[in-house]
């Protein structure tokens, strides 16, 4: 089973994960992985993070290479293993922040679906996406605004995509709300996980 952890920057996603990986409860030869990913093709991606400057279409294209090498060595692999496999961010994260940078960067009509049409011949859906509920100014300032994604405006585009992308697929989501303290957002995101295993 694949289950994919999404939200905006700031809204505790990674401090899930790492209690999933510390959790008895959770299978011992499950994977625990994330986009980008630590590969040189997640290098890259980073490269294209920290340059104000980067074109929006190039970045698109360096994160779905990334995601392309990981389903290749990682994700496929362990699932056909019948391993679990959890994902910090994966291909939602494409479609909510791209399609935001690309509606700014392009005249592309729809360019949510644009990068959807991109993924769909050749991506493995996740069975289960937790999808971290926080409002842009907030996860603007947890996140501390270390990268040129994290300001509250931008986050706000993002926000929206993330809703079109839950209201189009309503039963790979579940969403919980990420204003709870991390224990209680924890047990949420556990139970999610344990209940759909
Ligand atoms: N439920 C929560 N309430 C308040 N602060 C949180 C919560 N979850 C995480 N944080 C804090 O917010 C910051 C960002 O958390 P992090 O897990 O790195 O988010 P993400 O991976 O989604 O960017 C960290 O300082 C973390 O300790
Ligand atoms: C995976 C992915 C991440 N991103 C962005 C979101 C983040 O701002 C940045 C780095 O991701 P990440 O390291 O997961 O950031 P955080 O822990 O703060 O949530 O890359 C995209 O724009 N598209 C993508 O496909």
């Amino acid at each position: 089973m694949l289950v994919t952890l999404e939200g905006l920057d700031g809204t505790g996603k990674t401090t899930v994960w790492d209690r999933l990986r510390a959790d008895d409860a959770v299978p011992a030869d499950t994977v625990f992985t994330r986009e980008p990913t630590e590969s040189w093709y997640g290098e890259a991606v980073q490269r294209s993070i920290d340059d104000p400057d980067a074109d929006s279409l190039a970045e698109l294209f360096l994160y779905t290479a990334d995601h392309a090498a990981h389903l290749a060595d990682t994700v496929r692999p362990a699932l056909r293993e019948g391993r679990l496999v959890v994902s910090d961010r994966y291909s939602d994260s494409r479609y909510a922040y791209q399609g935001a940078t690309l509606a700014d960067a392009t005249d592309l009509p729809d360019p949510l679906a644009y990068v959807r049409e991109v993924h769909a011949p050749w991506t493995r859906p996740p069975d289960l996406t937790v999808y971290l509920d926080l409002d842009p100014e907030t996860a603007a300032r947890r996140s501390g605004a270390t990268n040129k994604f994290e300001t509250a405006d931008y986050l706000a585009d993002v926000q929206t995509n993330y809703e079109r992308l839950v209201e189009d697929d309503p039963e790979r989501f579940v969403r919980v709300d990420a204003t709870q303290s991390p224990e209680t957002v924890y047990a949420a995101v556990r139970e999610a996980i344990l209940e759909r295993r």
